[in-house]
């Protein structure tokens, strides 16, 4: 597997905004619709929590009332008694719902993160595209769609339940304290209501400033992460002390890390401002209200009863608009992340993936025509396959070569459908391969890339990919024997059930290199697709174990068409016809004999390969 630091962080385009709010309504029917799919239960502790809030908070403020009341009417001391019991009793019922629903909100919000969003993400990541999830717009949306909900329960994407249940409780005991305030004199609210807003406007707009500030983080994040996590792996280790990257690595965390505080401290300043602001707005509210409230006391009638009613509302009043204020700020963050979120997992393929006319012809071989197809990476400035015209016939095994770079395993990735065409048309079987459906289209591809994935189940589960036991025993062992896997599967107690990536799997074990690219060749070999596409499969095999494959060739790609990458060029020989690519431009075509005669760059590349098994290589300078 090769791993390559990538040395490119620094011109990330920051600038690149493709953000897309949905609105808060939609985003809350959304939400709505996720959790009464996942579970519809927490639904209605959702109301029981708003219920016995609003409950505790009114019986909380009529209490001391209560009672100053039943002492200045002079009522019995049992009647006061069942009074005080009755209250009593009321809050400590309501107190424990409201302790119960808010525990279980927070692990509905949990489990709904992990079970819904969580997957939600990984499996769109995955299955999005390839194209469009190696692209740089792609990228960003994966990151930001990661940060939604990566984080703490209180400050991710599934903060948004207890934000709204906190805030439309908020709201009702709003609403009745209001009207406790409004029997006693309108004005008291409107001084309150006022400041409110202000206040209100003001945490609004600072959450916006913040959410601007989130490009810019997710850009820093992912570098920062890469230089944390991806280089912090074992794989890395390695090379990283042999070659001294350390160096590298220390300059670019400091960097990162110094941009990634400039970003937290213009947050923090938006935060200060914004507390500031919020402390004078406390001044002049509560100031002016108690005044009111105790100029009114001294000029009529009002009982100590109703002033204590009053002055719990007020206070109380206050703590519930300050409530609503916070949870607008918190829910207006929630809601951007739930835009993240959907962001990712709304982005549309670009591929067909809807039902497609066209049906895949998985048994025969298949035949593949590139026409005129030229193909650019985003963010480059030179076409990678230039106007490149091709027919690969049913059965034709053809090898495919060239300098590193030329665009050979760009070349296959189009073929596989893995990136579309800038410019041309691919056909498969006579069919434009855009018209397939994108997922049919992959069941007639089998492939062995460099890069490889083995997941933590058995031997032959990796090269099944199927429920262990609906594997044909038969077909496997074939597939295996063929990519020389055999002599080492035998070696293992428990053979192809033997699990791999012992990091995860008990008593599982490790392959080698080669035996893992054996192993990925007796997996595309398993599949008897019509298409068998090979980048460099032997680059790490020994070479009895190479020799080995090269007499099985035939046998292995039988029924097919095969496209082989190598970098050895006598691996070439045994292959139907040999393509030489060049800077994205096919600049020889024919079998190893028709271009050993040409005496073109092949004969070139050949020859000076092969002086060094015939023994006459060039002189080593001492
Ligand atoms: N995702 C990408 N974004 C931008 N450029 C890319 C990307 N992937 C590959 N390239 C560039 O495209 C060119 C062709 O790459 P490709 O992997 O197709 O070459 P190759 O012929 O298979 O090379 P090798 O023999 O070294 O494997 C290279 O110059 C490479 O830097």
């Amino acid at each position: 597997m090769s791993v390559h630091i990538r040395g490119s962080f620094m011109n990330v385009n920051v600038r690149n905004k493709e953000h897309t709010t949905h609105g808060v309504l939609n985003n809350f029917r959304f939400m709505l619709k996720e959790q009464w799919n996942f579970e519809k239960k927490p639904v209605f502790v959702w109301l029981i929590r708003i219920f016995s809030e609003l409950v505790v908070s009114l019986t909380a403020i009529y209490f001391p009332k209560a009672v100053l009341d039943s002492i200045s009417r002079s009522i019995s001391s049992s009647e006061f008694l069942f009074h005080i019991v009755i209250l009593t009793v009321v809050l400590v019922i309501f107190r424990y719902l409201s302790f119960y629903s808010e525990q279980s909100i927070i692990i509905g919000a949990i489990r709904i993160l992990n079970m819904r969003f969580y997957l939600g993400k990984d499996w769109k990541t995955l299955d999005m595209d390839y194209s469009i999830a190696t692209s740089k717009e792609g990228k960003m949306k994966i990151e930001k769609g990661h940060s939604a909900i990566n984080r703490n329960v209180y400050v991710n994407m599934a903060s948004y339940y207890i934000n709204l249940t906190e805030f439309l409780k908020s709201v009702l005991v709003l609403i009745s304290f209001s009207t406790v305030i409004l029997l006693l004199d309108p004005v008291v609210i409107l001084i309150l209501l006022i400041t409110y807003l202000i206040d209100g406007v003001i945490s609004v707009k600072v959450q916006k400033g913040k959410n601007s500030v989130k490009e810019e983080r997710a850009s820093v994040n992912r570098r920062l992460g890469y230089v944390l996590d991806d280089i912090g792996n074992s794989l890395m280790a390695k090379d990283i002390k042999i070659y001294k990257m350390m160096n590298w690595i220390n300059e670019n965390t400091d960097k990162y890390i110094k941009e990634s505080n400039e970003l937290e401290k213009r947050v923090l300043r938006k935060d200060t401002n914004q507390h500031l602001a919020e402390a004078l707005l406390v001044f002049v509210r509560t100031g002016g209200a108690y005044f009111y409230l105790l100029w009114k006391m001294f000029h009529s009638n009002m009982t100590i009863g109703d002033f204590t009613l009053y002055f719990g509302a007020i206070t109380g009043l206050g703590q519930w608009l300050s409530q609503i204020v916070t949870r607008i700020g918190n829910l207006t963050i929630a809601n951007y992340l739930v835009d993240d979120y959907r962001n990712l997992i709304e982005t549309k393929d670009h591929m067909n993936r809807e039902k497609s006319s066209v049906n895949p012809n998985v048994k025969a071989a298949c035949e593949i025509k590139f026409e005129d197809v030229s193909f650019q990476y985003e963010g480059t400035d030179r076409p990678i396959l230039n106007h490149i015209n091709l027919t690969i016939h049913k059965g034709e095994k053809l090898a495919l070569v060239g300098n590193n770079g030329a665009g050979k395993t760009t070349l296959i990735k189009l073929a596989c459908g893995l990136l579309p065409p800038k410019s041309g048309k691919i056909f498969f079987n006579g069919i434009d391969i855009s018209e397939y459906n994108r997922d049919e289209y992959y069941k007639m591809i089998s492939a062995s890339f460099q890069n490889v994935c083995l997941l933590p189940m058995s031997i032959a589960m990796n090269v099944g990919y199927n429920n262990e036991n609906s594997i044909n025993r038969e077909k496997l062992h074939k597939a295996v024997k063929l990519a020389g896997l055999e002599e080492k599967l035998l070696s293992l107690p428990y053979g192809m059930d033997t699990e791999l990536v012992p990091s995860v799997t008990e008593g599982g074990i490790n392959l080698s290199g080669g035996e893992t690219q054996k192993l990925m060749l007796a997996r595309a070999i398993f599949k008897e697709a019509p298409l068998i596409v090979m980048d460099e499969p032997t680059a790490a095999l020994d070479p009895i174990a190479e020799q080995e494959m090269y007499l099985k060739y035939n046998e292995l790609t039988k029924n097919r068409t095969a496209i082989y990458i190598s970098h050895r060029l006598s691996s070439t020989k045994f292959c139907d016809r040999i393509i030489l690519l060049d800077h994205g431009i096919i600049v020889e075509s024919g079998t190893h004999d028709e271009l050993m005669n040409l005496s073109g760059k092949y004969k070139e590349l050949y020859d000076v390969q092969s002086q060094y098994y015939k023994g006459d290589a060039v002189e080593v300078e001492a």
